[in-house]
């Protein structure tokens, strides 16, 4: 089986084990009470390639562990450091937005940290956002709400006018916390960073709901956002059991993963069908979605349906896919949808029905984030100090197989996150609900 990590690797290049920056000024010696020794991780499938090619060990693909350095780039009494969160919310933004603050205040003593408002718009003076003072003051119980102190917002920024309020406010390290337009976006200023030969860290903290970024194990604030999606489904569930030929739809995120609607499916395992992205589904016909879901309600007397919103687009009829301001697809509400055919169908069959549907969407991801992710956070908080500290750049932080790491910003773009239609997850769906293993 080929790694798919191992080949983005190859084909983008050994990793930046070093920080164009480190080097250039020299680093300090610091007072750490431990440091990583390890130069670097080998993603763990190309081990075995060691002696079966005779590849030298130092060519091989490999990502630098996260964690403090002996040596640091940045002086703590002069550094100023920026933080924004961009995209869409996500459980634990502000568990980060906290980790990243007590971290630098506490740990490495700096004293100035700024919060840009609103995303990437936060830096764009016509947009007249002041920056937020950050001190572990302000920072210390964010973390019992959701959402972001400091906003967020979607919409392209110029990357020279961002670098110029970089500039302006003599910001060192940046931390973006965001998804994979966040991190292009912070690509491009890192770009604009190195013409200018400043001596800039940009460095981010991965962030998603629908768990699409790849190379990590999970993204923080999934596990809240899939234990809140239980909620909805056990509702459903409810309402379904409740009433004669009761149908309860469930409608959850997920534009081109349906990791949500898995796990909270499993997790609550409730569920008669899952409907995700990665695997469409034929709607009409004798072995399609609705003749299956008519014959479930007639042997059971009710169902449950769980759908992502990116999933069956191809039924989605007369609606054009739009984009939003960041130029991401906006799809067309393929829960409506399946709610109206559903009715139809049944109603079409004689079959007496009760649909009742749930869109928790915006419900699910503005929750704080439960314990797990809590503690998740921060220690991603922490390595993307200590990532910034030791002068990394245009990387972000991330756990993979459960070890925290540096991983280039343009591996972290390269590819999306999905279910795989053969893996173990969806097979496990698949045996939880009892759904064909294919519809049409
Ligand atoms: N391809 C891109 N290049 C540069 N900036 C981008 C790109 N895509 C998105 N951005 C910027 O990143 C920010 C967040 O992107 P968005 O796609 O909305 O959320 P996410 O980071 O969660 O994917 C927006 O301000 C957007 O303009
Ligand atoms: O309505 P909004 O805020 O634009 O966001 C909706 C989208 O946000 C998401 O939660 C993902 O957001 P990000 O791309 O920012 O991670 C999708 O599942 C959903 O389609």
């Amino acid at each position: 089986m080929v790694d798919h990590a191992d080949l983005a690797v190859r084909t983008l290049g050994p990793c930046r084990i070093d920080s164009p920056l480190a080097p250039r000024l020299g680093a300090r010696e610091t007072t750490q009470h431990s440091v990583v020794e390890e130069d670097r991780i080998l993603f763990d499938d190309t081990i075995s390639m060691i002696g079966q090619r005779g590849v030298p060990l130092d060519q091989l693909p490999s990502l630098e562990p996260g964690g403090p350095r002996k040596k640091i780039y940045f002086d703590p009494a002069k550094t100023r450091v920026g933080i924004v969160t961009c995209g869409g919310l996500c459980p634990g933004l502000n568990d980060v937005i906290r980790g990243l603050v007590l971290e630098l205040s506490r740990h490495y003593g700096v004293r100035r940290i700024v919060g840009f408002r609103n995303g990437y718009r936060g830096f764009i003076p016509e947009f007249g956002e002041d920056v937020l003072d950050l001190t572990p003051e302000v920072v210390m119980h964010i973390d019992d709400e959701g959402g972001t102190i400091l906003g967020t917002s979607r919409g392209k920024q110029d990357p020279e006018a961002i670098v110029d309020a970089l500039e302006r406010l003599n910001i060192n390290i940046l931390f973006v916390i965001g998804g994979d337009g966040t991190i292009r976006g912070a690509m491009d200023v890192v770009s604009e960073v190195e013409e200018r030969g400043l001596k800039v860290a940009v460095v981010g903290i991965p962030k998603t709901i629908d768990n699409d970024i790849p190379y990590i194990d999970q993204s923080f604030g999934f596990q809240t956002a899939m234990s809140e999606a239980t909620k909805s489904i056990h509702a459903a569930s409810v309402e379904a059991r409740s009433a004669p030929g009761g149908v309860g739809l469930v409608k959850l995120m997920g534009r081109h993963s349906g990791f949500i609607a898995c796990y909270s499916t499993l997790a609550k395992d409730d569920a008669d069908y899952v409907l995700i992205p990665e695997v469409p589904f034929a709607l009409g016909g004798e072995h399609g979605f609705l003749e299956n879901l008519r014959h479930r309600v007639e042997e059971r007397g009710h169902a449950v349906v769980v759908v992502a919103e990116g999933a069956g687009q191809e039924h989605v009829e007369g609606e054009e896919p739009g984009r939003d301001a960041s130029g991401n697809v906006r799809f067309g509400d393929i829960g409506r949808l399946l709610r109206r055919k559903i009715v139809e169908h049944l109603d079409a069959h004689g079959v007496e029905n009760n649909v009742r549907y749930f869109d928790p969407s915006y419900a699910i991801r503005s929750v704080p984030a439960n314990p797990y992710d809590s503690a998740y956070c921060l220690r991603l908080a922490h390595a993307a100090v200590h990532a910034a500290m030791a002068g990394r750049t245009e990387v972000i932080v991330a756990r993979r197989r459960r070890r925290f790491v540096h991983i280039p910003m343009a591996l972290a773009v390269s590819r999306r996150n999905h279910v795989d239609p053969l893996g173990d997850l969806w097979m496990s769906v698949l045996e939880a609900t009892g759904q064909p293993v294919r519809f049409g």
